[in-house]
C-alpha cells in the first residue's frame, strides 16, 4: 500500500509450517527492530522471491521431512542469495534438501536441554557461553549436516543441534529461539539478522506512522471516511492515525449495540472526544442488534450476526453524513490487528479458530472498502503508536474488550434481561480489580455469564436455582497466548460476595484456570 515515495522497509518473511509459534517468531524479529511478515509454506518460491525479502525463516512444525505429503520447499529458496534460518522443521527441512540426514533416531527431546555450542565465534554464536538452555521439541534429528556447513553446536543426544554455511549466508537450529526458554535465543536470532543476514535494526512504530500517513492520505484524496470506534485501543489509535492523514474528512461512528459494558458509551463520548477533537456520531443499535440475535446461541452465529448488523449501521451512518452534504464516503477504518487476521484464518492457512467480527464475521456485500493501518500490528506496537501520537494513557493502556462485547459473553441466547444481569457482575468485577490496583497486571478478565446452566444454592435460608458467572483473568503479551492471573484470593473473595449478593439470579461465581491454549481468552 506505501506509495513509491516510501520505500517498503527491509522485510524478513517467516515462512509457516504449521507451527505454535510462528506470530512469536515474527514478533522476536521485530524485537530486533526489523520488520516481519509471515507466509503460509504453500507459497510458491518464487511468490515469496518476488516479495525480495532481506531473509527468510523456516518455522517449525508438526510434520516429519521423510513423511509422504509433508510440506516441503523447493531447493530454489536456497540457491537465491536470500539468507535463510532454518528453526527446528525448517531446520531438518534444510538439512534434507541439501543433503544431509535426518530421521527418526529415537532422540526426542521435550523441553529444557543443555546446548553444548562448538564454536563460539560463529555467526550465530559468538558472544553467547559455551554452554547454555535452550528449549527443544523434536522427535526427528539430523545426523549428518549437509555438505559445506559447520556443525556450531550438539546436545547430550543429537549430535548436529546448529549449523552454519557462511558462505552461502544458511544457518539453522534444532531448537527454538523464539521462546522465551531459550536463555539466548533472542542474541542468536539478532546475530543471525545482523551478521548472517547483514540488516541494521532500524524498523520501529515511527516508520509505521510516516509511511500509514502518506499511503492513507494518496488512498482517499479528496473523498471522506468513516472509522468504527469502540473506546478500545486499536480502533483510537487507528482514528488518530487517520485523523493525522485526512483531518476533517474523517468521522467516527459509536455503535451501541446494547452489548456494551456498563458506562461505555458515556466514556467514548465524553473521553476520546476530549483526546482528540474527532467528529464523532453515536448511533443507538441496541433494538437492532437484539432482534438479529434473537433466538441464536451457537457462537459463530452471534459472530457472523453482529459483524453483518456493524456494516449495516455503518451503511446507514455514511446516508446520513453524505445526506449532510460533501464528497463521498468510500471508507471505513477499523482497528483490526494482526493477531485477528491470523486467528480469523486470513493471514497464514492456519486453521480458523473464531470469526473476529471485524475479519471473517465482515458480510460478503462489503461496499466499503477498508482502511486497515494496524493489520499488519500486534499490540504492544499499536500501544507505542498510540504513545507516539500523543493519546492518553488511559487510552492507549486500556484493556482490550471485544468488538461483539457481551453477545459473546452470554453462553446461550442473548436477551436483554441476560445482557442487564452480566452487565451487573462485570462492572462488580471491574470495579474490584481496579480498587485492588490490579488493572495493569492483567491483560484483560473476561466475565461470563452461563446462561443455559443451572446450579443450586441457597440464600437467605431459601433455595435458590440459579445461574454461574464465570471469571476469566488472563496474562498476556499479546492474546496469542494467556496464562490465567493468580489474582489473591482476597479480591476474588470479594468479587465473588459481591456478585451473588447483588446480582440477582446468580448464586455462584467460579474461576477459569485454563491457559491458552487450550482456552481461548473469550468463551465463544
Ligand atoms: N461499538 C463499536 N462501534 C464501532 N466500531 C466498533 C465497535 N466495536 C468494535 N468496533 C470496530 O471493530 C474493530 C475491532 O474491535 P476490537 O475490539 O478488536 O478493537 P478495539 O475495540 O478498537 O480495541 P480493543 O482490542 O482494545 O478493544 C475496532 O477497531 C472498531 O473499528
Ligand atoms: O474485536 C474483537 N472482535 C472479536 O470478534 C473478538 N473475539 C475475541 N476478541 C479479543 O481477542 C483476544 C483473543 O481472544 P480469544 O483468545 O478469545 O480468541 C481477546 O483480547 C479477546 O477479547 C475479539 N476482539
Ligand atoms: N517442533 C518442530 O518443528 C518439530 C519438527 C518435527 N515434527 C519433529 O518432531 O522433529
Ligand atoms: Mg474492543
Amino acid at each position: 500500500m506505501s506509495p513509491a515515495t516510501h520505500a517498503a522497509p527491509d522485510t524478513v518473511l517467516v515462512v509457516d509450517f504449521g507451527a505454535q509459534y510462528a506470530q512469536l517468531i515474527a514478533r522476536r524479529v521485530r524485537e530486533a527492530r526489523v520488520y516481519s511478515e509471515i507466509v503460509p509454506s504453500t507459497m510458491p518460491v518464487e511468490e515469496m522471491l518476488a516479495k525480495n525479502p532481506a531473509a527468510i525463516i523456516l518455522s517449525g512444525g508438526p510434520s516429519s521431512v521423510y513423511e509422504e505429503g509433508a510440506p516441503r520447499i523447493d531447493r530454489a529458496l536456497f540457491e537465491a542469495g536470500v539468507p535463510v534460518f532454518g528453526m527446528c522443521y525448517g531446520f531438518q527441512l534444510m538439512a534434507q534438501s541439501l543433503g544431509g540426514t535426518v530421521d527418526n533416531t529415537g532422540a526426542r527431546e521435550y523441553g529444557r536441554t543443555d546446548l553444548h555450542v562448538s564454536k563460539s565465534s560463529s555467526t550465530l554464536f559468538e558472544g553467547t557461553p559455551d554452554e547454555q538452555h535452550v528449549w527443544m521439541s523434536h522427535g526427528d534429528a539430523c545426523s549428518a549436516a549437509p555438505e559445506g556447513f559447520t556443525v556450531t553446536a550438539s546436545t547430550d543426544v543429537v549430535p548436529v543441534a546448529a549449523f552454519e554455511n557462511d558462505e552461502k549466508k544458511l544457518y539453522g537450529v534444532q531448537y527454538h529461539p523464539e521462546v522465551m526458554h531459550s536463555t539466548h535465543g533472542q542474541q542468536v536470532l539478532e546475530h543471525f539478522l545482523y551478521r548472517g543476514a547483514g540488516l541494521t535494526p532500524s524498523w520501529t512504530t515511527g516508520n509505521v506512522i510516516d509511511e500509514q500517513v502518506a499511503a492513507i492520505r494518496e488512498q482517499v484524496g479528496d473523498k471522506r471516511a468513516i472509522c468504527g470506534l469502540s473506546g478500545g485501543v486499536d480502533s483510537a489509535v487507528a482514528a488518530a492515525l487517520v485523523q493525522k492523514a485526512i483531518g476533517s474528512q474523517l468521522t467516527c461512528v459509536y455503535v451501541d449495540h446494547g452489548l456494551m459494558r456498563k458506562g461505555e458509551t458515556e466514556q467514548v463520548e465524553k473521553d476520546f472526544v476530549a483526546a482528540t477533537g474527532v467528529q464523532l456520531k453515536v448511533v443507538d443499535a441496541e433494538e437492532r442488534f437484539l432482534t438479529a440475535l434473537k433466538g441464536v446461541s451457537d457462537p459463530e452465529e452471534k459472530r457472523k450476526i453482529i459483524g453483518r448488523e456493524f456494516i449495516r449501521v455503518f451503511e446507514q451512518a455514511q446516508a446520513e453524513i453524505i445526506a449532510d452534504e460533501g464528497p463521498a464516503v468510500e471508507f471505513l477504518v477499523q482497528g483490526t490487528l494482526y493477531p485477528d487476521v491470523v486467528e480469523s484464518g486470513g493471514g497464514t492457512g492456519t486453521a480458523n479458530i473464531k470469526s473476529h467480527h471485524n475479519v471473517g464475521g465482515l458480510p460478503e456485500d462489503l461496499e466499503f472498502k477498508l482502511i486497515e493501518p494496524l493489520r499488519k500490528l500486534f499490540k504492544d506496537e499499536v500501544r507505542m503508536v498510540g504513545q507516539e501520537l500523543g493519546l492518553p494513557e488511559e487510552i492507549v493502556q486500556r484493556q482490550p474488550f471485544p468488538g461483539p462485547g457481551l453477545g459473546i459473553r452470554i453462553v446461550g441466547e442473548v436477551t436483554k434481561e441476560r445482557l442487564d444481569l452480566l452487565r451487573e457482575a462485570d462492572a462488580i468485577a471491574r470495579e474490584e480489580l481496579t480498587a485492588a490496583g490490579l488493572d495493569r497486571d492483567i491483560w484483560q478478565c473476561p466475565v461470563v455469564l452461563l446462561a443455559d446452566v443451572r446450579s443450586v444454592g441457597v440464600q437467605g435460608d431459601g433455595r435458590t436455582y440459579g445461574h454461574p458467572i464465570v471469571l476469566r483473568p488472563v496474562s498476556s503479551e499479546d492474546a496469542m497466548t494467556a496464562d490465567w492471573s493468580r489474582l489473591p484470593y482476597d479480591v476474588l473473595a470479594k468479587i465473588s460476595t459481591r456478585i451473588t449478593n447483588e446480582v440477582r439470579d446468580v448464586n455462584r461465581v467460579v474461576l477459569d484456570v485454563t491457559s491458552k491454549p487450550p482456552g481461548t481468552i473469550e468463551w465463544e
